[in-house]
């Protein structure tokens, strides 16, 4: 069996120069994927077209010698399938109909995961599309980060609407983390069976919470999932990325149970070295800013990151998406440093 460099370092065996995907690696950054966009409905037909999906999901291992695709969706892909409506206005990010106390009961849990087939499908075309040395990476948002979106209605830089509705309303609250586990234990065994190697877990708002706030919301709903997901797939690679964690982090891994943990970029080098089990596989964590500027400032950057993790299992990535504003030359020079130093 060929061995995929990525999966085997999730699964905690270091390889010589660490494997590379980056997040939201298919997106505005690419002509051909404003050109694929430009020919949908819109950002969620997109999603719910499998031929399309498929299509983006492989232009950036085209143009790149990364060592992953990710299927092309969206984490509010879950709040669209539960019923509430979700909408992508042009350059203004996702708009919800925000959900309150009285309308959690109206979720359709039951029909979410015939919603979400065509993402399956996407799943199922890319495994027989990749070569056999990369790895499938699969995802959902985490239960916090998607309810920051389903109670406030769209993004913001603190999340207050979600984190007054979770301590002024606990059990509508509580009913609602409930509903979201259990969909993406579903969506994310599903996925597995569709041909994904690997699952992340985007929780993109494990910040500006108390450490109570952080354990009941983002450590428990995530350990959940993987307990969850792992009775169904036994031993099921799962990648964490509580993305603001700080302080939080090594707690998040150890008491989450994810095989390795997204760092990032914010996170100080020496932090894994510091607080981490010594194997735990980390991922991370360049800041996409320094791949906009390019040149010797990104350059040193990413021989530092490698050099602070080169005593464990590592993949390189960013420590958060990929901005619009990247320019294409720059990711190839990333990835050539990354790959032959
Ligand atoms: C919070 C979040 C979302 N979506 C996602 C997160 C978690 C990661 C993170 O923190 O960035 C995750 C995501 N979104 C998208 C992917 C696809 C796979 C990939 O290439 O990584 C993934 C893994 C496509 C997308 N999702 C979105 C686009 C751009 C939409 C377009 O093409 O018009 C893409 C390519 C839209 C989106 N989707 C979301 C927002 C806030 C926005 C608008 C802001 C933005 O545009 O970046 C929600």
């Amino acid at each position: 069996m060929t061995v995929k460099p990525l999966l085997a370092t999730v699964l905690g065996e270091r390889q010589a120069r660490p494997p590379i995907w980056i997040m939201r690696q298919a997106g505005r950054y690419l002509p051909e994927y404003r050109a694929t966009r430009a020919q949908s409905k819109g950002f969620l037909d997109l999603c719910y077209t499998p031929e399309l999906a498929i299509e983006v999901s492989l232009q950036p291992l085209r143009r790149f010698d990364l060592d992953a695709a990710i299927m092309f969706s969206d984490i509010l892909v879950i709040p669209d399938a539960l019923g509430q409506s979700v909408r992508f206005a042009q350059g203004e990010g996702p708009i919800l109909d925000p959900i309150d106390e009285t309308s959690i009961a109206s979720l359709t849990p039951e029909k979410a995961l015939d919603h979400l087939a065509p993402v399956l499908e996407t799943l199922k075309g890319l495994r027989a599309a990749l070569a056999p040395e990369k790895t499938l990476i699969g995802f959902c948002g985490s239960p916090w980060t998607v309810a920051t979106y389903m109670i406030g209605g769209r993004g913001s830089t603190d999340q207050a609407a979600a984190r007054l509705f979770a301590v002024r309303h606990p059990e509508a609250f509580g009913q609602l983390m409930d509903i979201l586990v259990q969909t993406s234990i579903d969506y994310l065994v599903a996925q597995f069976a569709a041909g994904a190697d690997v699952v992340q877990l985007f929780e993109s708002w494990a910040l500006n919470l108390d450490d109570q706030a952080f354990d009941e919301r983002v450590i428990n709903p995530n350990r959940r999932i993987v307990e969850g997901v792992r009775a169904k797939v036994p031993n099921a690679p799962i990648i964490g990325f509580p993305r603001g964690a700080a302080g939080n982090l090594a707690r998040y891994a150890a008491a989450t149970g994810v095989n390795a943990l997204g760092l990032d970029y914010a996170t100080p080098l020496d932090f894994a070295a510091r607080y981490l089990p010594k194997d735990l596989p980390v991922q991370g964590n360049l800041d996409p800013l320094r791949l906009v500027a390019g040149g010797a400032q990104m350059d040193n950057r990413i021989d530092a990151i490698i050099e602070a993790f080169s005593d464990r299992p590592h993949i390189f990535n960013l420590g958060h998406g990929i901005v619009p504003e990247t320019p294409i030359e720059n990711v190839a020079r990333l990835i050539e440093r990354v790959k032959n130093g």
